[in-house]
């Protein structure tokens, strides 16, 4: 009976070797061997084609898969549960009771997502209070703990750290020929290959304190610095926090610049109004879209802190501010004016305004909760650990972002760029910079 339970719960373990064998018996081997073949070809052809749809259908599976009949075999994953007291006793019969896997999912080469079905009687508690003896168990890194739906559990199981050293900062490209707007390296994935950003969009970086997430903007700067010091990117910077992006007001970099609650509303309420200047432009000219050029260059607002503006602040000026951003993220695409906030705790108060964000990045942050606000719901299910990542110096920049087209979470690695690198990029901006018209809100 137990057999044959097993078999009706794993159609596959049957349906696979009974096709290869009726396949063989029936075609002959050689015909089975092509068929295999050709599978697999077929296989590599999708990945080849088309890396995305391959990512977002084929690879969970095809890697739970392997994981399934290696790593969380039944009797070894057993004995795992059993010497983390992970199962229960029927009092009556004596029989010990064991969670059962329903789902496994390998959303990228560092994490599994397993989700257990309890044994009768087992309560979630035995198996979230032993979570870290399950991870030496298995000798993974880190597991965390979802609570799907009753009777269910998931464990978010992160197998290793595919990030051990520090990303060094993003060369600055020559010429503005060299940058591609829609494609600035800013540091590395999990997998490896280059993690890049479009400037035309509006992005969103969340971490606590000591994260890293002026690395992900001064990275992008530094891809950007022959548009900046060229005058064809304007940067327009919001610092109420009054470190980092100091040096770019005091050095002129900026076109504008604003460090109190004050002069940021000011400078957010003219850079709406540089936004509606164009859109009377194109009124008056029949265009629909900026070629960026010195005399229609395109705009980057900066607010380091977001939350120190529209969450703690004075409630007047978060007001006017949360309307003046609303019409930066809703229309300012067309016309060339982009946005990039970076929040320490999104709160409630910075929630509302996420949407305004397609492109968001979690890097640590100290609760769960803030993980499903910043990338989106269902994300931690799907692996998005940020609220796990340890509060060292060691893995600051390290975070997730939601691959666009899969919607996957995949971690992801600032590079680091410090403080020489920063005063390498001013340097590099003024080396060409007319100063006139350069002004500080104050
Ligand atoms: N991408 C990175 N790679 C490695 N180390 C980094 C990276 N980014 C930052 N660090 C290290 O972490 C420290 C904190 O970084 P940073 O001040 O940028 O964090 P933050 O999230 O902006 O914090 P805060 O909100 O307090 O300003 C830096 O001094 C640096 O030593």
């Amino acid at each position: 009976m137990k057999a044959l339970k097993w078999l009706l719960r794993h159609p596959g373990a049957t349906v696979g070797p009974a096709a290869v064998l009726g396949s063989g018996l029936e075609l002959g081997w050689s015909a089975t061997g092509g068929l295999a073949g050709g599978t697999v070809g077929a296989l590599t052809c999708w990945y080849r084609a088309h890396p995305d749809t391959f990512d977002h259908y084929a690879a969970p599976r095809l890697r739970a898969w392997r994981r399934r009949w290696s790593v969380y075999l039944g009797p070894r994953f057993t004995r795992a549960l059993r010497a983390c007291d992970m199962y229960v006793t029927d009092r009556k019969t004596g029989e010990d009771l064991f969670p059962r896997i329903t789902r496994l999912r390998s959303y990228s080469p560092s994490v599994d997502v397993v989700t257990l079905a309890l044994a009768r009687g087992q309560g979630r508690r035995s198996i979230e209070d032993n979570l870290d003896r399950l991870a030496d168990t298995l000798r993974v890194q880190r597991i965390a703990f979802e609570h799907p739906k009753p009777g269910y559990v998931a464990l978010i199981i992160e197998r290793s750290e595919p990030f051990t050293e520090t990303i060094p900062a993003p060369e600055m490209p020559a010429e503005p020929d060299a940058v591609d707007l829609d494609d600035i390296y800013v540091g590395d994935t999990e997998y490896g290959t280059d993690w890049r950003l479009r400037i035309r969009d509006h992005l969103l970086v969340a971490g606590a304190t000591g994260a890293g997430k002026n690395s992900v903007v001064l990275s992008e700067l530094r891809g950007l610095a022959p548009l900046i010091r060229d005058g064809l990117v304007r940067l327009w910077v919001c610092d109420p926090k009054q470190l980092e992006f100091r040096k770019f007001g005091d050095a002129d970099v900026a076109y504008r610049y604003g460090d109190t609650e004050e002069a940021c509303a000011d400078l957010v309420a003219e850079y709406v109004a540089d936004l509606r200047e164009v859109q009377q432009h194109f009124a008056r000219t029949g265009r629909r879209k900026i070629e960026v050029s010195a005399e229609t260059p395109l705009n980057l607002l900066i607010i380091d802190e977001i939350g120190a503006l529209l969450a703690y602040g004075d409630g007047a000026i978060a007001r006017t501010l949360r309307k003046l951003l609303a019409i930066v993220g809703s229309q300012g695409r067309a016309t060339g004016h982009f946005m990039t906030a970076l929040v320490q705790e999104p709160s409630k108060d910075v929630v509302p305004v996420r949407d305004l964000f397609p492109t968001r990045v979690c890097l640590r942050v100290t609760a769960q909760s803030h993980v499903d606000m910043v990338l989106g719901e269902g994300a931690r299910l799907r692996g998005a650990l940020a609220d796990e990542i340890p509060n060292v110096p060691d893995t600051a920049g390290i975070g997730y972002v939601i691959r666009q087209r899969t919607r996957v979470p995949q971690r992801v690695r600032a590079a680091y760029v410090d403080d020489r690198e920063i005063d390498e990029l001013i340097a590099f901006i003024r080396s060409n910079r007319p100063t006139a018209g350069l002004s500080v809100v104050a």
